[in-house]
């Protein structure tokens, strides 16, 4: 990273009590980054980050990204804005689909549209895997998200807030996911709950989706999606992976395809990879800015799609048992509780 971005720059994180926002705060307090601005809903969460890091560049501001006046109050002097906040829960998205649209869409679209009016230098919007070819209420209004974000960025010209999104593959041990649960089972002593053991997942640290954040930050052009490459592996070979690491014996028990989830995750479409560009660990996917008028690019004719393959967690590098063993140790909240249980 580097540490002139920041440099005396005011930053908004919407959503910012969140894993992202704790683990973003730790990467920007190291610059001289001049004021930090903590946008949630809770303020319990907000208070007890106020008490835990205790530093007078971190400002708080309690508002809701569906209350465009409260996005307003919170971006106004503001440089560069990073937009987390979301409701993420697949199952509480598929049981309140019209709560998801509020905060991921319409919310995400008061993000923007403040962003934009204050004339803020650049707002970047993350964004998920589950929002390509989206099965399931949470994919859906993310993938709107950035629909909205991208039908903003085609307005706008050179100077003026540059807008982009990232899209997170599963990001390992975050709240609620299925790593911490399976080591809460063994815990337990109680056999492991696989969905189905061919279901693949993207596997990234919370310290590479940060490290994707900030590359598109640094390298964002109008429009821009941004992805990671990432790994991926079966539920099946991560149960093991943690067996092994706990030298547990539980058994695994197979309970089936949960509502609304798919058998893989794709992080890029065919279409998308003909408008992208390799760039190492990243990709850069093109906002596609022809305007409404398609009669000429039919003429022009469009490159084969059918020639590319969408890239996804099914056939990226595929981690095997000891490798996804390794990936695990890496983490510190697996060190920690590899620790607790005296396995390290
Ligand atoms: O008891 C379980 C729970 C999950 N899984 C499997 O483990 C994989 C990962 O499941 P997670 O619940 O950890 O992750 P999801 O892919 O379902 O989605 C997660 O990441 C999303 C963001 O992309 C949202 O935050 C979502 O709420 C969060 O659960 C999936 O194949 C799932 O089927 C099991 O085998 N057994």
């Amino acid at each position: 990273m580097n540490a002139q971005d920041f440099k005396g720059k005011t930053v908004l994180i919407t959503g910012g009590t969140g894993s992202f926002g704790h683990e973003f705060l730790d990467v920007i307090r190291e610059t001289d980054v001049k004021e930090i601005r903590i946008f949630s809903r809770d303020e319990l969460k907000q208070e007890l980050m106020r008490l835990k890091l205790k530093d007078a560049r971190i400002r708080f501001y309690i508002g809701d990204v569906r209350e465009r006046d409260s996005v307003d109050q919170a971006i106004r002097g503001v440089d560069l804005a990073f937009h987390a906040a979301a409701l993420k829960q697949v199952p509480s998205c598929e049981f309140f689909p019209m709560q998801a649209l509020m905060t991921n869409v319409v919310g995400s679209h008061n993000v923007v549209e403040s962003a934009i009016n204050h004339q803020i230098e650049s707002l970047v919007c993350l964004s998920t895997d589950k929002a390509v070819l989206p099965v399931n209420a949470m994919g859906m209004t993310k993938g709107l998200m950035e629909k909205v974000a991208q039908a903003a960025a085609r307005q706008l010209n050179e100077g003026e807030t540059k807008i982009s999104c990232v899209r997170y593959g599963n990001v390992m041990y975050s709240r609620g996911s299925v790593i911490p649960l399976f080591i809460n089972q063994m815990k337990q002593g109680q056999p492991l709950t696989v969905t189905d053991p061919q279901m693949t997942r993207f596997l990234l640290s919370l310290r590479s989706a940060i490290d994707l954040v900030l590359f598109a930050f640094q390298n964002a052009r109008q429009g821009d999606i941004f992805v990671r490459k990432a790994p991926a592996s079966t539920v099946q070979d991560l149960a093991q992976a943690l067996k092994n690491l706990f030298k547990s014996d539980v058994p695994i028990e197979v309970i089936g395809t949960r509502h609304a989830e798919k058998l893989f995750e794709t992080l890029t479409t065919a279409g998308e990879l003909m408008r992208a560009e390799d760039m190492g660990d990243y990709l850069r996917v093109f906002m596609d800015d022809r305007d409404l008028n398609y009669a000429k690019y039919f003429t022009e004719g469009q490159p084969d799609e059918q020639a590319v393959e969408d890239y996804t967690s099914h056939n990226t590098e595929r981690l095997t048992v000891p490798q996804i063993e390794q990936l695990l140790l890496s983490l510190p909240d697996v060190q920690r509780e590899l620790t607790l249980v005296g396995r390290q």
